[in-house]
């Protein structure tokens, strides 16, 4: 069987009555600025379809939240990127919890939850905010630094592998495997080519730490391993269990502190507002996760024939879910587009809804309010100084340079 969708796109025509649009949400321009492309999929209907494709699209929040929530119709274990597994290959073995449906989804989502929980997360708290601290103190004293390497690449990469367990030495491969991950969940465009030729070297050391007897002892990666044990995963399982954190934990967190600190620069006075109640640094990041959307797009697949918006979405179709575009939807929110942390943010899609909502969100919230409460108590000024550089990603949005001047407080 083949793999996912050929490089060149196949043209098609859409179905009778559905809106057809010719924007590629995979190309490099879509992909810099997609702002204008998610207002005309909204404007056009609830569902539309991408003729450069074959697929149908929704990009407001009322039927992205329904699609999301229609888990036994809409289901995830034919992929969630553009390629269906009923007639594709998957390029690895599938997921047990993101490329699952119940009960298998169920089963491995239950392992998880009995570690990954409030308690856990209360545990890291202190150890977590102390190194924010550390490393904000350290980057603030230099002033000019780039928000990304110096801060959002390296806080995540610093807490998240000791946590897990990892070795020291390769943590490098994080980034770049994760990217391709990602990446694959688009069109075989070039995105998914470099990232795949940078990933796989990756992907070697990502699976010798997924190994299980291979994370530290105490560590979440062994706690995995020994829950999934417990109830009878084998070891292929447990080590495949434990490959969707390293998948899933890095990038997107990456991401969103780098879209915390871009999305303060570009408004001092959400800054301000920050500064003046540094306990608002979750509410923050909260709203960060909803104006940017780090994980901008997911696929589902119709697994029998079904009505999206009054329109007929026939089995086997691909579903686009653009979240990044229902998270500024203005039938759901006012001034959509504008960055205020003083908004209640919550029921925002940025980390999924229903049964497949992010695992690891309480995880991503700690990380990202760390950092910002950090720089609300510790920093003066945080301004830009250049031009913000995009990181291209066939689903995440990030940046991969960030000219900063921080001024400590
Ligand atoms: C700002 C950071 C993050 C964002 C925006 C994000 C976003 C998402 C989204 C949108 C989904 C839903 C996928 C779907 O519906 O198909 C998801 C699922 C998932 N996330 Fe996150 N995520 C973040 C951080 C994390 C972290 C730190 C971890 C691990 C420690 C993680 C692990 C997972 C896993 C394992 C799933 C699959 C859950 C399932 O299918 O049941 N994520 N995430
Ligand atoms: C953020 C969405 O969650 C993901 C992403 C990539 C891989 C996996 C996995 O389960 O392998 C999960």
């Amino acid at each position: 069987m083949s793999n996912a969708l050929p490089a060149e796109t196949t043209w098609t025509i859409a179905p009778e009555g559905v809106p057809g649009l010719d924007l590629d949400p995979f190309s490099d321009y879509f992909l810099t600025d997609p702002y204008l492309g998610h207002a005309a999929m909204r404007d056009a209907g609830p569902v539309v379809w991408l003729e450069r494709y074959g697929i149908y699209a929704v990009a407001r929040y009322k039927e992205v939240s329904e699609v999301l929530a229609n888990h036994a119709i809409f289901v995830s274990s034919r992929g969630v990127g553009i390629s269906d597994f009923a007639k594709n290959k998957p390029w690895r073995p599938p997921s047990l919890l993101l490329e699952a449906d119940p009960p298998e989804h169920t089963e491995a989502r239950a392992v998880v939850t009995r570690i990954m929980n409030p308690k856990l997360i209360r545990s890291l708290k202190e150890s977590f905010q102390a190194h924010a601290d550390t490393v904000v103190v350290e980057v603030a004293a230099r002033g000019h630094i780039d928000g990304v390497k110096d801060l959002a690449e390296r806080y995540p990469l610093e807490v998240f592998p000791d946590w897990v367990g990892l070795d020291k030495d390769g943590r490098e491969n994080l980034l770049p495997y994760g990217s391709m991950v990602f990446n694959t969940f688009g069109p075989i465009n070039r995105l998914y080519e470099e990232a795949l030729e940078k990933g796989s070297k990756a992907a070697v050391w990502i699976m010798e730490q997924c190994a299980p007897g291979r994370p530290a002892p105490g560590g979440f990666g062994a706690q995995v391993h020994a829950e999934a044990a417990a109830v009878g995963y084998t070891e292929d399982e447990q080590a495949r269990l434990l490959r969707s954190f390293l998948s899933a934990g890095v990038d997107t967190t990456v991401h969103g502190i780098g879209s915390a600190l871009h999305a303060l620069a570009a408004n001092p006075g959400q800054f301000e507002l920050l500064k003046a109640d540094p306990t608002r640094a979750r509410a923050t990041f909260e709203e960060t996760v909803r104006h940017a959307a780090p994980v901008q797009t997911f696929f589902r697949t119709a697994n029998e024939d079904t009505q999206i918006g009054g329109i007929s979405i026939p089995e086997g179709s691909k579903v686009l879910m653009f979240l990044a575009a229902a998270n500024r939807d203005p039938r759901e929110w006012e001034n959509p587009d504008d960055f205020e942390i003083m908004r209640r943010a919550n029921g925002h899609v940025g980390f999924g809804f229903g049964i497949h909502a992010c695992l690891g969100q309480m995880l991503a919230r700690l990380e990202g309010e760390c950092v910002l409460n950090s720089l609300a108590r510790l920093v003066d000024k945080i301004e830009m100084t250049g031009e913000a550089e995009i990181q291209l990603n066939n689903t995440l949005r990030g940046l991969e340079r960030l000219p900063l001047r921080l001024t400590p407080a």
